[in-house]
């Protein structure tokens, strides 16, 4: 189980590093073996930050991150649980090599005692495992190959490792519809053999389609999260409420969040971190930036 536990994450900026943006502040939530949760929330509310903490990538400012009990620490062993997969797919190819190398990679670094037959045919399963067909994939340059297949080739490295936890970071934005729908539906079934998703996305219709418990983001902090079909179905928070009222608007700038009469937190007296506004279901404050 992967537990995250009041995390802050800031960032140096400035010309000599003495400014610091605060992109993740105080954030908690777990994902179980075999649930999806979703991460959603605008362009630069600190989801990619917050899946960089989790694949070690970078460290917490404070906080504790750690996955069956044991803290995040980048490496090996660590890899072999955890693996994440980002929204570019083609940047995790390099183009002068053949695409299938990422499996000789994992073999080099975590089968190197595997004969290579045997190893064969574990590619070539974990291949069908994703409905990719070996023979269209394997021995193609990774510009040969769609940015789906791409992916799903990156999803089958994970499952050669046999991971626990997948960090998906807009895994689908680059894809056309109908592929998109086909990964998602893969890891659908990855989760029924157990396998926990953090996916992280802007895009709330895909985020509602697939995950358990969603946890909504707004400007590093949790403003609301839970069971999906309670956010969705009945959101508290007003940030909720107009990201999932959003539609384009042209020639608008994206508003900030609408501002409420009456906040369910402090009508019910509370304070420091969520009000759990009915079981399943835990909400912040409606004036984020005033209290
Ligand atoms: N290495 C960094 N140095 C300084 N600031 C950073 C760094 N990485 C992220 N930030 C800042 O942290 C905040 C959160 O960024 P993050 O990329 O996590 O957002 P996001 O929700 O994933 O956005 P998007 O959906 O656009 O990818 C932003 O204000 C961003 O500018």
């Amino acid at each position: 189980m992967l537990r995250i536990q009041d995390v802050t994450k800031q960032f140096r900026v400035g010309a000599f590093g003495g400014k610091s943006v605060t992109a993740v502040q105080n954030v908690s939530f777990e994902v179980a073996p075999g649930e999806v949760v979703s991460l959603i929330g605008e362009s630069g509310s600190g989801k990619s930050t917050i899946g960089r903490l989790i694949l070690g990538l970078s460290p917490a400012t404070s906080g504790s991150i750690t996955f069956d009990g044991l803290p995040v620490k980048s490496g090996k062993e660590y890899y072999r649980r955890i693996q994440g997969i980002f929204q570019d797919p083609f940047s995790s190819f390099n183009p002068v090599f053949k695409a299938d190398r990422v499996f000789g990679m994992i073999k080099e670094a975590y089968f190197p005692a595997v004969p290579g037959p045997e190893w064969s045919e574990r590619v070539e399963q974990s291949l069908r495992d994703v409905r990719l067909n070996p023979g269209q994939v394997l021995g193609k340059y990774p510009h040969q190959l769609s940015g789906g297949q791409l992916q799903r080739l990156l999803i089958a490295r994970a499952l050669l490792l046999d991971i626990k936890l997948l960090v998906a970071d807009e895994i689908t934005s680059m894809l056309d519809a109908s592929t998109r729908i086909d990964v998602l539906n893969l890891l659908a079934e990855l989760k029924s053999r157990g396998l926990g998703v953090l996916y992280i996305t802007h895009d709330l219709s895909l985020g509602n389609y697939l995950a358990e418990r969603t946890v909504v983001l707004r400007r590093g902090s949790v403003v609301e999260m839970g069971l999906t079909e309670l956010v969705f179905g009945d959101p508290l928070h007003p940030y909720t409420r107009e990201l999932l009222s959003a539609v384009p608007r042209l020639h608008e700038p994206w508003d900030d969040a609408a501002t409420v009469d009456t906040c369910l937190y402090h009508e019910r007296g509370a304070s420091g971190g969520l009000l759990e506004a009915e079981p399943g279901h835990l909400v912040a404050c409606a004036q984020l930036e005033t209290c």
